[in-house]
């Protein structure tokens, strides 16, 4: 039966009636639990214990428990103001945890800067903001490896050292489908290849743990359809956490799905187990009823 959920196809935060059929072409049943073949259970890369964050009184997370299994992908969903970006944030470093843990394979880095993060194999997507318009692809991926954790760009790095990363940087963009883009300055692409370059600058350092934000905010259905795909594609042997809205999106990638509600963990589980959840369809509802006026 569909619920009323959000997504944000074309315009962010709209209200649907979305089925959510998963499709069939998944890396791995999402309604199967993320265990290894011996049926034990599967290695943490990520766990947060506790976690916390204060904003002057006002408690964003609240004392959050994850776990994100290896070579797994891993939605985070909620409605508005459900604590998702700060939590990625506080994930990558990019704020400080006001208490608790994370670990990452077992090694707490709470307190780290963004960089010490990048250097350790965590990468998050860049954001569109980002990009630069006259550069072209493949000047952004050289720069992006030119930089050892990946995050920001030398560029006082010369072209000569630069042309040692041309191969790797081709690669990457072959990865995202946008080999034949190489030589076009970033300015000239579309929305949904913007988002792809995106997803191939936070691949440069190779890292163990992706996060997406809102991977196919804005997109198109067809962009969404191919962006789910990529991400399929760009999650082998390794760990992929994401935010998205888009439900479809969800059922289709995740094999795990933690859902947040004013800052606490309301429900975990496989897409199937938390969709069905009563008090999951209550949050989103209430959202529907309590947001701009969508019944
Ligand atoms: N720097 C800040 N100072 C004070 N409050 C903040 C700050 N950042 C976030 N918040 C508050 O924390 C809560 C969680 O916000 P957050 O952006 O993490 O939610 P979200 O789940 O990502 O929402 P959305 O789906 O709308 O992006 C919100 O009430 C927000 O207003």
């Amino acid at each position: 039966m569909p619920h009323r959920l959000r997504t944000s196809c074309g315009a962010k935060h709209k209200e649907v009636l979305v089925s959510a059929s998963p499709s069939t072409t998944e890396r791995q049943s999402p309604s199967q639990p993320p265990t290894p073949a011996s049926g034990g259970p599967a290695t943490a890369i990520l766990r947060t214990v506790d976690l916390t964050k204060d904003f002057r009184g006002f408690t964003a997370v609240n004392s959050v428990n994850l776990e994100v299994a290896d070579n797994t992908i891993h939605a985070l969903v909620g409605p508005n103001g459900a604590g998702k970006t700060t939590l990625f944030n506080l994930l990558t470093g990019f704020l400080q945890p006001s208490s608790g843990q994370i670990l990452l394979r077992g090694d707490d880095i709470a307190g780290k800067q963004p960089e010490q993060i990048a250097h350790l194999g965590v990468a998050r997507s860049f954001q569109i903001t980002s990009l630069f318009d006259e550069m072209t692809l493949i000047e952004h991926l050289e720069l992006a490896l030119a930089s050892p954790t990946g995050l920001g760009y030398k560029f006082w790095t010369s072209r000569k050292q630069l042309g040692q990363f041309k191969a790797r940087a081709m690669e990457l963009l072959d990865q995202v489908g946008l080999a034949d883009r190489a030589g076009v300055r970033a300015g000239s692409l579309a929305y949904g290849q913007k988002r792809a370059l995106e997803i191939a600058l936070a691949l440069a350092n190779d890292p163990s743990l992706l996060l997406l934000d809102e991977p196919t905010a804005g997109m198109g259905l067809e962009d969404v359809d191919r962006t789910i795909e990529l991400v399929k594609k760009v999650s082998g042997g390794r760990a992929v956490v994401f935010v998205d809205h888009n439900m479809h999106v969800v059922g289709s990638l995740a094999d795990r799905v933690t859902v947040l509600q004013s800052g606490e963990v309301l429900a975990e589980g496989t897409y199937e187990r938390v969709r069905s959840d009563e008090r999951v369809i209550t949050a989103y509802l209430g959202e529907t009823n309590d947001g701009d006026g969508h019944h």
